[in-house]
């Protein structure tokens, strides 16, 4: 029997401090796909005001809970209640009418509409008469949501046009066009430059105070301790603990998720050679300029910049995926002219995107055709796909990865977000390359799986002498897995730091 809802406060708050009522409740959720118990007896109380983090590793469940809340997964089993009724939506929309918004880990727009279409997708009737849509009512109605949430887009633009980051703070304007009683955010940050990721993390301190619920779900602890006043923690789709934020620091919510302590975590001692692999010198293009570097084998040299400082710009360069309109890169002190992926990929170079959805997947396709296909020469057997090797490529991968799936014929939509990129890790990781270009490869990842990277990383380049250049927004990341950190702003070069030089001070200073 579901509790009284409109009196419940949490079982286990033994802070003493007066609670909200419980605004949405859940109870004994079940959900299953086929074999993969997703969700087992989950329950789950959120208090207007409340911003609660849900932490788990990849496949723990959350976004099959949040798709359950929204209204897009039926469950198996269980109840829920929002404001004390009865809650029991079948469509997103009917979840949007009880007060329940949602924003998605994967995007979620029309690209070939406006800004103001997408933002009020689904709701066009209410902009118009006689069946005809009034623009001017449109665009003044966008116009007056988007100055209130302190968002900079013009309404009228087609969506495409927009950074991934403006595009993802669109979908967070429509969900608060519907003025939501409980707002789920799961994984937005992942698309979010640092400025938007302020905007949103002040949204979300004013939302709370006029009362609204708060789910969260990112991988990036700081941001949890940032904005989230409660952390439920859930593992294979169970709950094991819930905790007010100001009682757990970051080193024990990772223990508590993953079930083991990464806090003694230490780069091994590590010894470079000398031979370079690649060199850049003075090379421009649309979005960085004059960018000099060098990546010897078995190096690490990462690229540090606040999302949108051109880091990634330098990258998709250096894949032949971007123009460049002046200066020079030596593979092997050899001139490399790349001006295609295929060139690169032929001279042993891979990178990792940071879209994984855009750049890197085929999401209809299973996990070994999606692994196998970096790799295809290699696969090949005359003008037919060798099985069996695709096939063991793929178990390979997914044993160095962890990739949780029932096996590598499962599609990869299938997969939750963290192990579609555990995926496109294994794909470029298996192609043996030279030289990996990684763009923000831990986005979306769990914290364990986050350190089994980080080994993997370090193994490969000090026994394969791999050479990686990393571009990387996490700072704890740079700080853990750099020889030597270039920082980037405004796409040019603004410090380059190694060895004891390599700190967070040091390296925010330069980049800002
Ligand atoms: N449509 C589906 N079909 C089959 N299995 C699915 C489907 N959606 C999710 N699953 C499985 O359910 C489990 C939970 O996935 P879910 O996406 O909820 O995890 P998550 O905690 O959000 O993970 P992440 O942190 O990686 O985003 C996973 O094992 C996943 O493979």
């Amino acid at each position: 029997m579901l509790a009284d809802t409109a009196t419940l406060t949490r079982a286990d708050d033994r802070s003493g401090k007066p609670r909200q009522p419980v605004l949405l409740a859940a109870e004994g959720l079940q959900k299953s796909y086929g074999p993969v118990q997703a969700v087992k007896e989950l329950n789950l109380y959120l208090h207007a005001g409340e911003a609660l983090a849900l932490c788990g590793e990849n496949g723990a469940g959350k976004s099959t809970i949040f798709k359950i809340l929204a209204g897009e997964v039926i469950p198996d089993a269980g109840r829920m209640t929002v404001g004390g009724t009865e809650y029991r939506p079948v469509t997103a929309s009917q979840a949007v009418a009880s007060g329940v918004s949602m924003v998605h880990q994967e995007f979620n727009i029309l690209p070939n509409i406006s800004v103001a279409e997408n933002m009020f997708l689904g709701r066009m009737e209410e902009f118009s008469r006689f069946g005809k849509v009034d623009w001017h009512k449109l665009y003044a109605a966008a116009t007056a949501l988007l100055k209130r949430l302190g968002i900079n887009a013009d309404p009228r633009a087609e969506m495409r046009r927009l950074s991934p980051s403006t595009q993802k703070m669109i979908e967070l304007a429509r969900a608060l066009s519907t003025n939501p009683k409980v707002l789920l955010l799961d994984e937005i940050t992942a698309s979010l430059d640092h400025d938007d990721a302020e905007t949103l993390h002040r949204l979300m301190d004013e939302l709370r105070a006029q009362g609204v619920g708060i789910i969260y779900v990112s991988h990036r602890l700081q941001e949890i301790f940032r904005s989230c006043t409660t952390i439920e923690i859930m593992k294979d789709g169970a709950w094991v603990a819930t905790r007010p934020a100001s009682e757990l620091d970051e080193d024990q919510l990772s223990a508590l998720m993953v079930g083991r302590d990464l806090a003694d975590w230490k780069r091994p001692a590590r010894h470079v050679s000398s031979s370079q692999m690649l060199e850049v010198k003075g090379l421009s293009g649309p979005g960085f300029s004059d960018v000099s570097l060098s990546v010897r084998k078995g190096q690490i040299v990462t690229l540090a910049g606040l999302a949108g400082s051109g880091a990634d710009e330098i990258l998709e360069a250096l894949f032949g995926a971007r123009a460049v309109t002046s200066g020079e890169i030596l593979l092997e002190g050899k001139a490399f002219s790349g001006t295609s992926i295929a060139e690169a990929i032929a001279a042993g170079i891979a990178m990792v995107p940071k879209e994984r959805a855009v750049e890197g997947l085929i999401d209809t396709q299973p996990i070994r055709f999606n692994i196998g296909l970096a790799g295809l020469p290699k696969n090949a057997r005359g003008p037919l796909v060798d099985g069996g090797r695709e096939a063991a490529q793929a178990n390979l991968g997914m044993d160095m990865f962890r990739i949780k799936a029932r096996s590598s014929a499962d599609l990869v939509r299938s997969l939750s977000g963290g192990n579609k990129q555990k995926v496109l890790l294994a794909k470029w990781f298996l192609t043996d390359p030279r030289l990996m270009l990684l763009n923000n490869p831990t986005r979306g990842v769990d914290i364990g799986v986050k350190f089994e990277i980080y080994d993997l990383m370090l193994k490969l380049s000090a026994e394969k002498n791999l050479a990686i250049l990393l571009a990387s927004e996490d700072m704890a990341e740079v700080i853990r897995l750099s020889d030597t950190v270039i920082t980037i702003r405004h796409g040019r070069a603004s410090g380059v730091f190694e060895g004891d030089a390599i700190t967070e001070t040091n390296l925010i200073n330069a980049m800002l």
